[in-house]
């Protein structure tokens, strides 16, 4: 790994000319430990701006897949590409500092800070990344994005201005992920089974809102799920087995 590598993360990323936004080859990543779990990629590409929905049941490896995608866990095998940089040139600090630069993620549990208010929690990736900071800058105070933004995304703004963020329901909460993984436009959002908890009819009103935001940004959104109803709210439909083979116990080769 070369550190020297780790200056040239951001205008890697940003002067890339690859057409794709991801693209994996002949990937394979094991979880070691008592039941070693292995997922194999052999190709798998997200086009720049497109909106992908990933399906597979419980425990397939869906979130494994999306920790390789954003460069959480690097794998033993293959090459990841994103936005034309080669992720497993980047030492673990560039590829942190490539991640918070390049992706918004909306996890499951939407791991907002409790004491923060919403606006804090909002404005945190700005706090790591100067692009993005740079970029929502140009569009007003700080503060007043970050407003702007969780009011687009249904927010009531006198709840933006007093609610408490250990306080909010979980609709709530999920807007303000939301916002965290839109604010100064990232090119790739990553989202994490983020509608489980709602039901039907907000599902669908905040993938609208959410796509309404990332397609202004030109970003590509990648989602991972096993409701297949979600369909319809996306460009393409993968299934994990369709691009993955998962293998559970000790590999013999
Ligand atoms: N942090 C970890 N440490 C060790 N093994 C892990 C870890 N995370 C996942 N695994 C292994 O990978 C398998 C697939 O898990 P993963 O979370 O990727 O599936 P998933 O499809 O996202 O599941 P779910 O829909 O329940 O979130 C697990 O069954 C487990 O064996």
């Amino acid at each position: 790994m070369s550190e020297s590598l780790t200056a040239d993360v951001g205008r890697q990323g940003e002067s890339a000319s690859s057409p794709d936004a991801v693209s994996f080859a002949n990937v394979e990543y094991t979880w070691s430990g008592s039941s070693p779990f292995t997922l194999a990629i052999a190709d798998f590409k997200l086009a720049r701006g497109e909106k992908l929905l990933l399906l597979g049941p419980s425990g397939s490896g869906k979130s494994t897949f999306l920790s390789l995608l954003a460069g959480i866990v690097v794998p033993g095998k293959g090459k990841i590409d994103v936005l034309g940089t080669d992720m497993a040139r980047l030492s673990g600090a560039a590829r942190d500092r490539f991640r918070v630069e390049h992706f918004g993620i909306i996890f499951q549990m939407f791991n907002l800070l409790p004491y923060g208010s919403l606006i804090d929690n909002v404005l945190l990736p700005l706090h790591f990344s100067r692009t993005r900071r740079d970029r929502a800058r140009a569009d007003g105070a700080l503060d007043d994005v970050a407003t702007d933004l969780l009011a687009t995304l249904g927010i009531d703004r006198t709840v933006i201005a007093t609610a408490k963020t250990a306080n909010l329901s979980v609709g709530q909460q999920q807007r303000v992920a939301a916002a965290r993984a839109l604010i100064g436009a990232p090119q790739i959002i990553v989202a994490d089974e983020p509608t489980s908890a709602l039901d039907r009819n907000t599902e669908g009103a905040f993938l609208n809102l959410l796509f309404a935001q990332s397609g202004a940004a030109g970003a590509s959104v990648i989602m991972v799920s096993h409701d297949e109803s979600l369909a319809r709210y996306f460009d393409r439909v993968v299934r994990l087995d369709d691009i993955a083979v998962a293998t559970r116990g000790a590999r013999s080769q």
